[in-house]
């Protein structure tokens, strides 16, 4: 009904909306005096029939330069509805987005419905003053959108709609942005025209939550803790905790650490800003980098056991030896260049505590929405408190291959479900430990002829191979414990005689032991006095 009677409005409304435009245009004819009585009654008037309100979003605002992030947002939101409604489009490509934006071209109208009211959405740009002479090109394309809502749901549109609209808007352009890789530059190239601490590229990486091969139910939980992250927005506010999570990823090398944080971000849609320790001098530095990062990320360290001396000492600068000396003399250039820029590297003088303050003020100061995660090989070397829960929220093991794990890259590389080989396999990857990345390397067709069952025998191959040589190493090892064993319980057995005749033998021969009672030793260690 109140609908009904809106659009009956609507007519009466336009009609006085015309007469405004109308004067509008002809202002200028008017004498100046009697300008603003004019507006402010055409207003009153306008007021009187027409029950609409209207909120006008512009492009630019003011003398900002700035495109409007409310007109960036709606016109997202308005893209989902406008491409079925309008007939006219406008294709754009806006910068930092894989898709084309499609919005409504000028003069065009959106209808859209919240909560059982109607909206109406128009598109229409300034004619720029010709006149007057402009720097700035934007001038030529200030657009804007109009909003048009009946007056009786006001506190709806501007409470809810509006919030609604924006939040739409902003997740549509999330989920389209391009995500950047970012590294850190060395602080060398912080300072001049272009301060950037980070460069960029575009992050491309392929890597899924499907394609990682681990324990299904382990994947399962990983994936609900970064989701349920990723939507609690509210939820760390109501508790008083900044909107951060850090995750500690460990295991052995091509266990898929590196992989998982590129999934982690795929999945998210997050930028991940990979920060190498070893290129920042201090820790003051280390405090500019972070600021300089934005929300919707990960900040990952890799192998942080090998980026720092988290003991918090420095490392001692060790004399050369001379072969050191010498083979400074003969190695070429190049060579010592790289091992002369390895070594300022090593330089850093980020210490473990500066590095806890950088995490803590991370969870306190910075913007929310942000993940750190660190990688390692040796999680028994960190310090403690580097890794406790708090900072290092949630710690992931990832391992060796286990008969799951090969089911999803035999299914991800070759398309098998099942095949007779499997069972060998399972029973192979009980019995010896391979990496996730040897198991896809094996499973990856070397040739157009290589069908899936090649490969699985290549696979059983390699895991045998695996097996006997981990049985010749566990052999040799137990020889070699033996080995000390028995040489210990030499020693020990020598260490009695000793205590028992109170004699050290020295080169075959015997001492006397020194004190009141002189004895005198035996070979066969009888004692005579
Ligand atoms: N769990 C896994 N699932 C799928 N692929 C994997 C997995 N682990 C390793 N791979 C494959 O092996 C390669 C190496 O893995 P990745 O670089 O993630 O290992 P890592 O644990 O980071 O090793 P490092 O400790 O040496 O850095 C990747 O290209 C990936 O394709
Ligand atoms: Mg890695």
């Amino acid at each position: 009904m109140l609908i009904n009677i809106a659009e009956m409005m609507t007519g009466v409304g336009s009609a006085i909306a015309g007469l405004m435009v109308a004067y509008a245009m002809f202002q200028n004819y008017f004498p100046y005096d009697l300008r603003k009585p004019l507006k402010r009654y055409s207003h009153k008037i306008m007021n009187l029939f027409y029950p609409y309100i209207q909120i006008t979003f512009h492009e630019y605002q003011g003398d900002r330069f700035e495109r409007s992030k409310a007109f960036a947002a709606i016109e997202r939101y308005l893209n989902a509805n406008s491409s079925k409604q309008a007939k006219y489009l406008q294709a754009n490509v806006v910068q930092d987005s894989q898709a084309i934006v499609l919005t409504m071209a000028d003069n065009e109208e959106v209808i859209d419905e919240f909560q059982g009211i109607k909206i109406w959405w128009d598109s229409n740009h300034d004619v720029p003053d010709r006149q007057s002479i402009s720097l700035y090109p934007r001038e030529d394309a200030s657009r804007y959108f109009t909003l048009t809502f009946h007056k009786n749901c006001r506190d709806k549109i501007t409470n809810s709609y509006l919030k609604h609209v924006l939040d739409e808007g902003k997740a549509i352009t999330v989920k389209e942005r391009l995500r950047k890789l970012y590294t850190n530059n060395n602080s060398d190239s912080w300072h001049g025209y272009k301060q950037t601490k980070w460069s960029h590229v575009m992050f491309e990486h392929p890597a899924s939550f499907d394609t990682i091969a681990m324990e299904p139910n382990k994947k399962e939980e990983i994936i609900k803790d970064l989701i349920t992250f990723s939507e609690a927005k509210d939820y760390y506010a109501k508790i008083g905790k900044a909107w951060k999570r850090g995750y500690l990823l460990y295991g052995p090398p091509g266990t898929g650490k590196s992989t998982m944080v590129a999934a982690m971000a795929n999945l998210l849609k997050y930028d991940i800003y990979d920060l190498e320790l070893t290129t920042v001098k201090d820790n003051t530095e280390l405090k500019r980098l972070l600021i300089d990062t934005a929300s919707k990320s990960i900040i990952v360290i890799e192998d942080i056991d090998c980026s720092l001396d988290l003991t918090g000492q420095r490392e001692k600068k060790k004399e050369k030896t001379e072969d050191e000396k010498k083979e400074e003399k003969d190695k070429d250039p190049v060579k010592a260049e790289m091992k002369k820029m390895e070594e300022s590297n090593k330089n850093s003088q980020v210490t473990l505590s500066g590095l806890l303050n950088f995490i803590d003020e991370l969870w306190s100061a910075c913007g929310g929405e942000r993940i750190i995660v660190f990688t390692t090989n040796y999680v028994e070397k960190l310090d403690p408190a580097l890794i406790r829960r708090g900072r290092m929220d949630k710690h992931i093991e990832l391992s060796y291959c286990c008969f799951e794990a090969f089911k999803v890259l035999a299914k991800n590389y070759l398309d098998l479900e099942s095949h007779k080989l499997f069972a060998r396999i399972d029973n192979l990857l009980e019995e010896t430990k391979m990496t996730p990345a040897d198991v896809a390397e094996n499973l990856m067709p070397k040739s157009a002829e290589e069908d899936g069952e090649a490969c699985l025998v290549r696979l059983i191959r390699a895991l045998e191979e695996a097996k006997a040589k981990a049985e010749e190493e566990a052999k040799a090892k137990a020889e070699e414990q033996e080995k000390l064993k028995v040489e210990k319980e030499k020693e020990a057995n020598g260490k009695e005689d000793i205590e028992i005749n109170g004699v050290v033998k020295e080169n075959g021969e015997d001492s006397k032991h020194s004190g009141s009672n002189t004895n005198v030793v035996k070979e066969n260690g009888d004692v005579s006095h």
